[in-house]
């Protein structure tokens, strides 16, 4: 059952929320939004408020489609969508009336909100069971993926990633598939550094009412278990949760640390580090030695990650600015070794590898932003490379699926490093994982 059956919204809510999303210039990520939006709107609380919040992602995912059914409903002979993608703009799009386009939303997310009545109801029902016909039927890759919410012009990029990757069509199809639906809730069991792990994860979280599954993945010649919980919506109101036991972070994250290969007593650079969802698992894998620098470009973000190093007792991380305009100036104690063991370079990215939990980010996409991110990518990459000691591990990674962000920054960076070598670079998560899908290549230093 999905929270819309159980809690029907009204059409006036989705138009208010979704007007006022439309209204807020320029965009900010809809999650976040959303959950600052609930703080002041104290009547979308509990269900009602997880229903609306659906509903708006699927409104997300499914916006260009609604204009598109509209558009062929006017025209139904119309079929070159690559063009009529050209001239469509997720900021000014004018094709679908609000009641027509919540109309073929709702029909798309098989939703139960309260809509009105539409003119020629019967005739755009017909119209949409015949479309959605005309996608099972096709090979035309353009029209699928429009039908499951991506722009049909990004279809070279994606034949690039399939290429580079060894995707058959199956494997493709099986992508652009999973990007309609949210990927489980990843989870993590954060070791203590002060305590003994006394119980699992999964019997930590049954307490409170939270069902964990096990996950076998294979990296290579590595075998990992994994852990999603069902549903996933009380964890971070679990006595685990808050007492620093787990930590929630997606699949293809956990295996990204995996591939940095930490051994006990390592000094690791973690130069993008964030609000530091991988500095964390960096140094909780660290064990009691060693320690883990890191370095980000806001020094909000790395605040939030003194905080939830505090929450997870853990105290081998040192943390300071770095802007990525000119190598780093070593700590004492690293420049004394003549290097880090490890460095970590999660570089910015368009996010491409998130959209199923952020389906806004696909909007957000464009040539020139690639281009301009590729430039950056590498420029760190490069530039946090120098602090490597010999025989030390480089680690780059994004969570994009962009050929561009990815092995075109690593072969660029070979070029200009011949003192590199590959060791190994995939994709990791989705499609082969139910999770996101991210980047990670290994780099030594001879
Ligand atoms: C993909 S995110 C890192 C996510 C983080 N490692 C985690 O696991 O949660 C990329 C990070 O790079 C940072 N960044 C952006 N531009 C930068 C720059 N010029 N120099 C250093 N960091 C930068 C961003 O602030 C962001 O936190």
């Amino acid at each position: 059952m999905t929270h819309q059956d159980t809690f029907l919204i009204t059409y006036s809510d989705l138009l208010t929320v979704w007007q006022d999303w439309l209204d807020t210039i320029p965009h900010p990520p809809l999650d976040r939004w959303l959950k600052q939006r609930a703080k002041y709107q104290k009547r979308y609380h509990g269900g009602y408020r997880m229903a609306i919040d659906n509903a708006m992602m699927d409104a997300m995912r499914y916006r260009q489609l609604a204009d598109a059914l509209e558009h062929s409903f006017q025209d139904p002979g119309f079929d070159d969508w690559v063009g009529w993608d050209q001239s469509w703009s997720p900021n000014n799009s004018t094709e679908a009336a609000p009641q027509h386009f919540w109309h073929w939303l709702q029909l798309r997310s098989e939703a139960d909100w309260r809509t009105p009545e539409v003119a020629q109801q019967k005739a755009r029902r017909e119209h949409f069971i015949e479309f959605r016909q005309r996608v099972a039927n096709t090979s035309d890759n353009a029209l699928f993926m429009l039908w499951h919410g991506l722009r049909p012009s990004w279809e070279p990029a994606l034949k690039r990633r399939a290429e580079k990757s060894g995707w058959n069509d199956d494997t493709l199809q099986h992508w652009i598939e999973q990007q309609t639906h949210r990927p489980p809730l990843w989870l993590r069991q954060v070791a203590s550094q002060t305590k003994p792990d006394d119980e699992s994860l999964e019997r930590a979280l049954k307490r409170d009412g939270v069902i964990v599954h096990q996950y076998p993945v294979t990296l290579g010649e590595h075998s990992y278990t994994l852990h999603a919980a069902e549903g996933g919506n009380d964890v971070i109101r679990s006595d685990a949760f808050k007492a620093g036991k787990v930590e929630i972070q997606d699949a293809a994250s956990q295996l990204i640390c995996e591939m940095v290969d930490v051994q006990p007593g390592q000094k690791i650079w973690d130069a993008c580090a964030g609000a530091g969802g991988k500095t964390l698992t960096l140094a909780s894998a660290l064990g009691k030695k060693g320690a883990v620098i890191a370095t980000d470009l806001h020094q909000y973000k790395l605040d939030e990650l003194k905080k939830r190093a505090k929450r997870a007792a853990i105290a081998n991380i040192r943390n300071f600015v770095w802007d990525g305009e000119a190598p780093l100036r070593l700590p004492i104690e690293i420049a004394r070794q003549q290097g880090f063991d490890r460095i970590l370079v999660d570089a910015p990215c368009t996010n491409a590898g998130t959209w199923r939990r952020n389906p806004d980010a696909r909007w957000r996409l464009t040539a020139e932003n690639t281009r301009e991110l590729h430039q950056l990518q590498f420029n760190l990459l490069d530039r946090a490379a120098k602090s490597l000691r010999a025989n030390g591990r480089l680690i780059y990674a994004t969570c994009s699926w962009q050929v561009e962000e990815n092995e075109s920054v690593c072969g660029r960076f070979l070029e200009a490093n011949p003192e590199f070598v590959l060791v190994q670079q995939t994709l990791l998560g989705a499609p082969l994982v139910d999770s996101d899908t991210m980047f990670c290549a290994v780099f030594s230093k001879a």
